[in-house]
This record gives C-alpha cells, sequence and structure tokens, in this order.
C-alpha cells in the first residue's frame, strides 16, 4: 500500500431529487490518519459517510477507498472498512453475541473474536442478552465491537460516543480512538473535541465543503451560524 492514500474523494456528490444532500467535496487522506467532518444538522455528513462504507451511490465525481472505487469496487474493501453507523445496524430480536456472530460469519472472522470483542467493550456480561433489551449505551458498545469485530484498517464512524458515558468512551477509546492507528473518518457534533483528536477537519456546509484541511489551521467561526 506504500504511501497511497487510504481515502480519495474528487468532486464527491450526492443528489436527492432537487436536493444537493453533498457537492463537489475534494479530499485525500493518508493512512493513519483521523478527519473531523463537522458541519449543522443536515449538512452532508452521514450522507459522505454512507458513501464511503458502500451503500450509498455518488450522483457525481469519484470516492474511492484503498483504491477501490465506490460502490462498483466496494466488494474488495468491505473487509477492510468498520462503519459504525448512526442506527445501530443490529437486529434487536438477536442477542448482542449472536448479532456479532452473524457478522463474523459475514467476515471469515473467528468465532472466538466475537466473546474477546464484546469483553473489550465491556459488555462480556451482558452478550446473551437480546439487543432489544440494552440501553442505547449499551447497544452503542454493541455496535462498536460489530465495527471493529474484523479489525479493519479504515474506520468510518459517525457520532461515535453518543450515548456513551465517559467510562464506556474511555473503555472504546482503544478500538476507535486515534490509538488504534486505523485511518478514521469521523462524525461530530462536539466540533472542539473533533478538531482536537483530528488531522484534517471537512467542514460542510449545505453538503458544499467550507474548509478541507489541517485540523491545525481550521477555523469553525460561523460554520453552525
Ligand atoms: N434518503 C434520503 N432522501 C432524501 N433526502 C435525504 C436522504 N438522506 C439524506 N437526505 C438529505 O440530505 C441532506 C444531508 O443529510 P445528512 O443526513 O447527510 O446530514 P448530516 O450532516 O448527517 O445531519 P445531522 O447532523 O442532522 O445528522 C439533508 O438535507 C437530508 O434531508
Amino acid at each position: 500500500m506504500g504511501s497511497s492514500p487510504v481515502v480519495e474523494l474528487n468532486g464527491l456528490g450526492r443528489r436527492f431529487g432537487e436536493r444537493a444532500a453533498l457537492e463537489g467535496v475534494t479530499l485525500t487522506v493518508p493512512a493513519g490518519a483521523t478527519v473531523a467532518v463537522l458541519g449543522p444538522n443536515g449538512a452532508g455528513k452521514s450522507t459522505l459517510l454512507r458513501i464511503l462504507a458502500g451503500l450509498l451511490r455518488p450522483t457525481e465525481g469519484v470516492a474511492q477507498v484503498l483504491g477501490s472505487k465506490l460502490p462498483d469496487e466496494g466488494w474488495a474493501v468491505r473487509g477492510r472498512v468498520g462503519f459504525l453507523a448512526h442506527e445501530p445496524m443490529l437486529y434487536r430480536e438477536l442477542t448482542a453475541r449472536e448479532n456479532l456472530a452473524f457478522h463474523a460469519g459475514l467476515f471469515g472472522v473467528a468465532r472466538e473474536r466475537v466473546d474477546e470483542v464484546l469483553d473489550a467493550v465491556g459488555l462480556g456480561a451482558r452478550a446473551g442478552d437480546r439487543v432489544a433489551e440494552l440501553s442505547r449505551g449499551m447497544t452503542q458498545r454493541v455496535s462498536v465491537a460489530r465495527a471493529v469485530l474484523h479489525d479493519p484498517e479504515v474506520l468510518l464512524l459517525d457520532e461515535p460516543v453518543a450515548n456513551l458515558d465517559p467510562g464506556a468512551a474511555a473503555q472504546v477509546a482503544p478500538l476507535i480512538g486515534a490509538a488504534s492507528g486505523r485511518t478514521r473518518i469521523l462524525t461530530s457534533h462536539d466540533p472542539d473535541a473533533a478538531v482536537a483528536e483530528a488531522d484534517l477537519v471537512l467542514a460542510l456546509r449545505d453538503g458544499r465543503a467550507v474548509y478541507a484541511g489541517a485540523a491545525a489551521d481550521v477555523d469553525l467561526a460561523g460554520l453552525y451560524a
């Protein structure tokens, strides 16, 4: 892989009918970098992550992850990307362990890894509970476990610490934090905290990038006004 970029966006856009949810976004993300995607409600953050996860087709421009063009070549990188979505993407009637076992099967991951990851997010004791019976923070922990189950190189994190208490946030940090060594694209509604842990910032407003560059130089004044 060398020093080739992990994520490359070039003039990326997505329309829903007349509405441009994302327009003309260009960004290059090197291996190991953290990108904070910021912007007010409806700015296009989740749309971008869903495109990068291969779940949504761009209507203009190019999105490449690990050298594969999305979504057409997404099959080649699916096992190398982890997605922590805004919605849990879990089967509520299955237990935490059953949910992860299902994904382990999809990704060709050893079954032992399921309990290892549930322990790592502090849910070992509740692994046999149905997701429907878990609190929101516990459900978020299962989602974190699911996102890192296959030890992905790239993490797409939509508000990763939403619903997590400070202890839980600290507990999942080795898995999804900067120390995980993974290339991370994260959204947040806590801009100061996100900028502090980011190398790059992509600030969106009405689907357009109003800033795309070094986190150290970002000025968020007016972004949420
Ligand atoms: N499936 C869809 N159909 C129609 N419009 C959509 C769809 N998904 C998103 N949009 C629109 O695209 C725009 C961007 O939405 P998106 O969810 O990406 O914003 P966001 O920045 O993640 O917002 P939030 O901070 O509220 O989560 C919004 O105007 C939204 O209504």
